[in-house]
Order: structure tokens, then C-alpha cells, then sequence
């Protein structure tokens, strides 16, 4: 067998990082010290950088639940991350989990030895991802266990002390699985979608859980506990075992820490979702800081469809204007290409994005402004080519991108006013002099493509008589009556 990993699912056997800090060194060896953690954190105490908070209460009560679904997709879509709090029924499965968390990372470093990783495998006790002998470590120790479903299971991972850890750690993930498969609904009829296309393949999904001890370090800000990554899960539940802040989310440039609430769930959307919600969540970075004086404890469970079903952009999403970003493959592949993404070279959703057409309108009045345009988007990464045609005001690239990513890094680096292309040629709607639909400003031959504007949709496909009747005195149709 070889003796170095082959991808990211075996890692490196590491030392404990416990057992460094019950030495109480004044400084840290320098495999940890990283430079890059210096980066600004916000202030704690500005209520617009707050992780927002969802209330199980409310989601699963008919009175409030349409409120609060809606809190929901405004959390997924502007954090890709939140607290789910007034869980009741669980709480109790998740206080027992926490301790027995706890009493294990507090053995003696052989017992804990006994579960140790092995190469050519993830699971276990050590560190993730560690592929040489010259990479930084982070400052945590972790045991890593997939435990759903229960067929996978490779039990000689599973700790036997403390006693009751296998039962605890069982009734634990059944309780997150059921919590995941709501959630999941939950976030699937905020996309408008039925609740059943997002839950139905977490129902019998996979679930791994990672549980993570971060000793207190003496120089906190050199080291980091999990360096900043977005999860490739669907969605990821994190449970805090006691109220230590340490796991932080870039929210706008800035790291936000994620307070502890007491028996709540953070929960953060993954690489899955992105490309199940096509585009519309994203995984958020998140990392894991360090206390000087305490050290913490966090249980994460990594939720993912079952293996018999395909991850792709759910095909509701998917209509005029709103083209697939991603393309659909089996869970299997998916896991493949995952755990050999760094061999690649190409990080995994970059790899699996579909090809784009991005059209955008920006005014370009001298060759300086078509200049800026063009310099806006040349360099972007995933683009393989840029058209520009002044004279129509319109910039159109080809590329693996994100049109959104492209519309706003046009208007960052231009200062123009830039909008998605809105036109298209008369004859391809049905009622090119509609209300909405005549745009004299455009192009010849030219009209607003009526599809991708909600408000002129309805009148693009309406009845023609109807059409007649409503734009009769509109300022946008030339034949207009002008009396009014
Ligand atoms: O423990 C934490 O705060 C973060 C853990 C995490 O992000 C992970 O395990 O993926
Ligand atoms: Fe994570």
C-alpha cells in the first residue's frame, strides 16, 4: 500500500494537539502558526452581523409557518448559515451526545489511540486532510464517524468508552437525519419548490459526523482550529457544546462569530445545495478560531443524499433566464470527484459548472468605456471569451461562470449601471407592443424579453385582446392614443 495519501480520503497521522496543550508550551510549534488568521473580525456587537436565528416552532406551525419559511430562504440566501432554535423534543438526545462527546476526548491518549485513524481512511480519531508532511496542522483534534446509513458503519472506529457512546451516538444521528429532512423541506418550499424534491433523498441520505476538540492554545491568534472552507455537503448541523464562541462565517468580507445558544442547531448550506438550488444558496466560508483559556467542543453532522440518487440543479429552477449553472451527476461520482478534486487541479464546483452564455447591457459611449468593459471581465476566471458591441450597449461573454458573479463584477469594476441582457429580437414574443414588452431605447428589431420580466409576462402571453386593451394607452407603444 502506499504510504502517502492518494486524495482527501485518508490523511496523515498527526500528533494530538491535547496532549501538546496539557504540556502548557509558551509558544506554539511552528507547524501551526499560520499568518493568514490575522484577517478582521466584525464587531460583535452590530446587529446587522448577526447569524439570524429560525424558530422550529414556528416553521412546523401553520399559523407562522409561511413567515417564517420565508426568514428561512432570506437566511439561506444572504448568510448560508442560521440558528435553528426551539427544538424541544431533540434537546435531550443532544445534551446526552455533548457529554459523552466531551468524556471522550478527556481519556487518556492510548484509549483514544484505539480508534485511531487508519490509512486509507477518513474515520477515526486524528486529523482530516492532512496530506504532508509539510502542511500546516490545525489546532484540533477530531474522531470522525460515518454513521448513517447504518450498513456503512465501520465500527471498529466507534469508541466502547465512555460507556454508551455507540447508543448515544446512533440515537443522535437518527434525531439529526429527522431534522435534516424537515430543514430540507423547509428550504425546498422557500425556493417554491415541493417541500418532497429537496427531502426525499435525505429520508434515507448519508450522514457523517465529525466531532472536534479545540484546546486552549497559548498564542490564539496564530493558530487556526479548522482553516476557512465551505462544507461539501447538502446542508451541515453544528451543535456547540458549551457556550466557547469559536466558529466563525464570512459574511461580507468580514468573520462573524457565531454565538453558542443553548440547545440550538447552526446550520450552514454546502457545496450540495448550492448546485441543488442552482446558484441561488452558496456555501458559505466558515473556520474554527481558538481561546487562549477554554477550550471547545463542537459535534458537526455532514448531511447528503442517499447514494441512489443524482445531485444536480432541481429541475424546477430551471427556465428562461435562469439556465442550469451545474451539471447533474450520481452521489457516487460526485463523492469521487470530490475526494480527488486537489489531484485535479480544479476545485470540485468549479468542475462541475455548465458552460454560460452571459448577455449584459452597459452603456459604452467612447473607446475608453469599452476598454474598461472589456478589462471588467477579461481576467475573470471560467471566462473563454468576450464579444462587445457598443452600439447596442451590450457585453456578451462565454465562460464557466456564475452570470450573477459577472453582472456584479462589471458594475464593481466599471461604476456603470449594468443590467442582464433584457431583449430579444421582436419576433420572439408573441406580443411585441405589450406593455412592458415595446422598449423604444432598444436595439432595432429589438423587445424586452418579456419571459424573464414577471410583470410583463402575464401580457406577453395574454390573450391579444386583452394585449390591444391594456397597451391602447400606454407611452411605451407608438401607436398609443395620445389623448390621455
Ligand atoms: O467546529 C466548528 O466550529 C467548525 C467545524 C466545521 O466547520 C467542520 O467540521 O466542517
Ligand atoms: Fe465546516
Amino acid at each position: 500500500m502506499a504510504t502517502v495519501p492518494q486524495n482527501l480520503e485518508w490523511s496523515l497521522p498527526v500528533p494530538s494537539v491535547r496532549e501538546l496543550a496539557i504540556q502548557q508550551p509558551e509558544a506554539v510549534p511552528p507547524r501551526y502558526i499560520r499568518d493568514e488568521v490575522a484577517q478582521p473580525t466584525a464587531n460583535v456587537s452590530d446587529p446587522l452581523l448577526r447569524v439570524p436565528l429560525i424558530d422550529m416552532a414556528n416553521l412546523v406551525d401553520p399559523q407562522y409557518q409561511m413567515m417564517e419559511i420565508h426568514k428561512l430562504h432570506v437566511a439561506c440566501r444572504d448568510w448560508g448559515i442560521f440558528q435553528l432554535i426551539n427544538l424541544g423534543e431533540y434537546d435531550e438526545s443532544m445534551r446526552t451526545m455533548k457529554k459523552k462527546v466531551q468524556d471522550f476526548f478527556n481519556l487518556s491518549l492510548e484509549e483514544k489511540k484505539l480508534y485511531a485513524q487508519k490509512p486509507g481512511s477518513l474515520e477515526g480519531y486524528g486529523q482530516a486532510f492532512v496530506l504532508s508532511e509539510e502542511q500546516k496542522l490545525e489546532w484540533c483534534d477530531m474522531i470522525f464517524l460515518k454513521t448513517l446509513p447504518t450498513h456503512i458503519r465501520k465500527l471498529e472506529f466507534w469508541p466502547e468508552h465512555p460507556p454508551m457512546y455507540r447508543e448515544t451516538l446512533h440515537d443522535y444521528s437518527v434525531a439529526m437525519r429527522k431534522i435534516a429532512v424537515s430543514v430540507m423541506g423547509f428550504i425546498a418550499i422557500g425556493l417554491g419548490l415541493d417541500a418532497k424534491v429537496f427531502s426525499e433523498a435525505f429520508v434515507d441520505g448519508k450522514y457523517d459526523v465529525r466531532m472536534n476538540c479545540y484546546p486552549a492554545c497559548p498564542e490564539p491568534e496564530r493558530v487556526i482550529g479548522i482553516a476557512s472552507h465551505a462544507d461539501n455537503s447538502g446542508i451541515t448541523l453544528l451543535v456547540d457544546c458549551d457556550d466557547t464562541p469559536g466558529l466563525q462565517v464570512l459574511k461580507d468580507g468580514q468573520w462573524v462569530f457565531v454565538e453558542p445558544i443553548a440547545d440550538a442547531i447552526v446550520i450552514n448550506t454546502g457545496n450540495i445545495m448550492e448546485i441543488m438550488s442552482n446558484g441561488i444558496y452558496k456555501g458559505p466560508f466558515h473556520r474554527a478560531v481558538v481561546n487562549k483559556w477554554k477550550e471547545r467542543f463542537s459535534i458537526v453532522t455532514f448531511c447528503y443524499p442517499s447514494t441512489n440518487s443524482c445531485i444536480g440543479p432541481a429541475k424546477e429552477l430551471i427556465k428562461t433566464g435562469c439556465p442550469s449553472l451545474y451539471k447533474t451527476l450520481t452521489v457516487e461520482d460526485y463523492f469521487y470527484r470530490f475526494f480527488n478534486q486537489k489531484f485535479d487541479g480544479v476545485p470540485i464546483l468549479h468542475a462541475l459548472k455548465c458552460h454560460q452564455t452571459v448577455e449584459i447591457k452597459v452603456k459604452m459611449d467612447c473607446e475608453g468605456c469599452e476598454r474598461r468593459v472589456r478589462k471588467s471581465v477579461e481576467g475573470m476566471k471560467g471566462v473563454t471569451q468576450v464579444d462587445i458591441e457598443p452600439k447596442k450597449s451590450k457585453l456578451a461573454l462565454i465562460g464557466y461562470v456564475d452570470p450573477d458573479k459577472v453582472l456584479n463584477r462589471v458594475r464593481h469594476r466599471t461604476g456603470k449601471v449594468a443590467v442582464m441582457w433584457p431583449y430579444v429580437p421582436y419576433g420572439a414574443v408573441d406580443h411585441p407592443y405589450a406593455l412592458g414588452v415595446y422598449d423604444k431605447k432598444a436595439p432595432p428589431g429589438y423587445v424586452r424579453n418579456a419571459l424573464e420580466d414577471p410583470q410583463a409576462a402575464g401580457l406577453a402571453r395574454a390573450s391579444s385582446t386583452e394585449v390591444k386593451y391594456m397597451t391602447a394607452f400606454s407611452d411605451e407603444n407608438p401607436n398609443a392614443c395620445n389623448v390621455m
